[in-house]
């Protein structure tokens, strides 16, 4: 086989696309490039999986192996939008071996292996972009990578998952019930085929994991970044962060700590209207991003669904066109922090069994409902984040609903210890 052209037909003809996935995001970016004709791109090719699905264009438009895309010489760009990461990261590591160029917006699969990526793109030369991946259609990654490639940043925070953010909104306006309103993010397509994904946020925690790497060239393996979601919410817990002026928000944190090193960890959390997170609801998606001399940036858009997401696969296309790639540039220099040694962070623990709450050992309640006869019981105290990893499962398997409520904090025995050999070196 020929090598594919990278970015350009050279004659000024459309870039020819050849298609992977026609789901809510595939059909999003066909029909923005239909609205758009002038944009210079056409889908040549269309892959699919299920032959028997009623789809919107005729039926000789669609074809049955992705692989056989891979393979063809013609199409300039593969995009790749499937909801099977081990299958997409198949087809797209195989296409950039090939030196191809390819657009995803598959987070679990990137966040799972972006190291073997970016290998796979240094040695190939071809180049993956991937902004669709992380909050839909605010360009983060990009502006992370490029506009902030060489500013430290103390803290890059938000919402990043959509469909969390739309059942609890609807939770919250309008008291619906957690099943009703998740039942209508998913009709909407902004939930995960699993939705299990977006309520106990291994979704935000992928999108984490992916911005870790351009906001401070740290590569994680998600499997060691706490998540907690809400799938235990009820409207107590909801009623109980009103009644101090608060909603609920599920909130991806990524901080770097006065020794250097950086916590990354997605959590449901207490969020006050001093905060512009307070302020996004439904489907929207918010970052705070603190830059040491730009000060605070917060960026709002619309984190799920077809036409958003499909914006976003757009504008990497137009940016692949130009020639960009993502520079890594925060990778292997002197900067890359190590991930936090084991913080404390203050929790609202609702409906926690006796045995499981001993196991967090939660430390300096401050909080606490546990009245004999009462089925609502909670503790509000800090817990270790490396603890809450440990018994994320048990949490989740207990019906135990966990809400930060405070800053994170260095575990209290550790600051005794550390002010004990600084004592010695003294
Ligand atoms: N929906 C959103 O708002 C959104 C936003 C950002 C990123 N994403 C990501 O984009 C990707 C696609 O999401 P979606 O919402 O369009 O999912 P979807 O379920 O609506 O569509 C995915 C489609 O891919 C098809 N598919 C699966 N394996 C295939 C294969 N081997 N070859 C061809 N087709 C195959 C499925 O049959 C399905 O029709 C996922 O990785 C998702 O996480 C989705
Ligand atoms: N399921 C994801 C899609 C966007 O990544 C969400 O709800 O945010």
């Amino acid at each position: 086989m020929s090598k594919p052209s990278p970015t350009s037909t050279g004659n000024g003809a459309p870039l020819r696309l050849g298609l992977i996935g026609f789901g809510c995001v595939g059909q999003g970016l066909y029909d923005i490039l239909q609205k758009l004709p002038d944009v210079g791109f056409e889908v040549r090719r269309i892959a699919v999986k299920n032959p028997t699905k009623l789809r919107p264009l005729p039926a000789d438009r669609f074809e049955f192996h992705a692989d056989d895309l891979l393979d063809d010489p013609e199409l300039d760009v593969l995009v790749e939008v499937i909801d099977d990461p081990n299958e997409a990261f198949r087809l797209v590591s195989r296409a950039l071996r090939q030196g191809r160029n390819v657009v995803t917006a598959n987070k679990a699969m990137v966040a799972r292996h972006l190291p073997e990526l970016i290998r796979l793109q240094r040695e190939f030369g071809g180049t993956l972009l991937y902004e669709a991946a992380v909050c839909g259609s605010i360009p983060v990654i990009r502006t992370l990578d490029s506009y902030f490639g060489q500013e430290p940043l103390p803290s890059v925070s938000g919402i990043f998952n959509g469909s969390s953010n739309y059942v609890l909104t609807g939770m919250t306006t309008a008291g619906a019930d957690y099943a009703t309103v998740l039942a209508e993010a998913q009709a909407q397509g902004f939930a995960e085929t699993d939705p299990a994904l977006d309520m106990a946020a291994f979704d935000p925690r992928s999108k984490a994991v992916i911005l870790a790497a351009h906001a401070y060239g740290l590569l994680l393996n998600p499997d060691q970044v706490l998540n907690l979601g809400i799938e235990s919410i009820s409207s107590t817990d909801i009623r109980f962060a009103a009644e101090r002026g608060q909603k609920i928000k599920v909130v991806a944190t990524l901080q770097r700590l006065s020794d250097g090193s950086a916590a990354v960890f997605v959590a449901p959390q207490f969020v006050g209207d001093d905060s512009p997170l307070y302020h996004v609801e439904r489907e929207f998606n918010g970052v705070v991003v603190e830059a040491e001399f730009a000060g605070q940036h917060f960026w709002r858009g619309r984190g799920a669904g077809g036409h958003p997401t499909g914006s976003a696969v757009l504008a990497d296309l137009v940016a692949l066109r130009n020639g960009f790639r993502y520079a890594y540039p925060k990778l292997n220099t002197a900067t890359v922090p190590e991930p936090a040694a084991d913080l404390e962070v203050e929790i609202y623990l609702r409906h926690a069994p006796k045995d499981l709450r001993e196991k967090l050992h939660l430390t300096d309640v401050v909080d606490e409902l546990n009245a004999p006869g009462f089925s609502y019981h909670y503790v509000v105290g800090y817990a270790r984040l490396s603890t809450l990893l440990r018994h994320r499962d048990d949490l989740r398997r207990a019906g135990t609903f966990v809400a930060r409520t405070g800053p994170v904090r260095t575990p209290v025995g550790v600051v005794q210890q550390q002010a004990a050999a600084e004592l010695v070196v003294e």
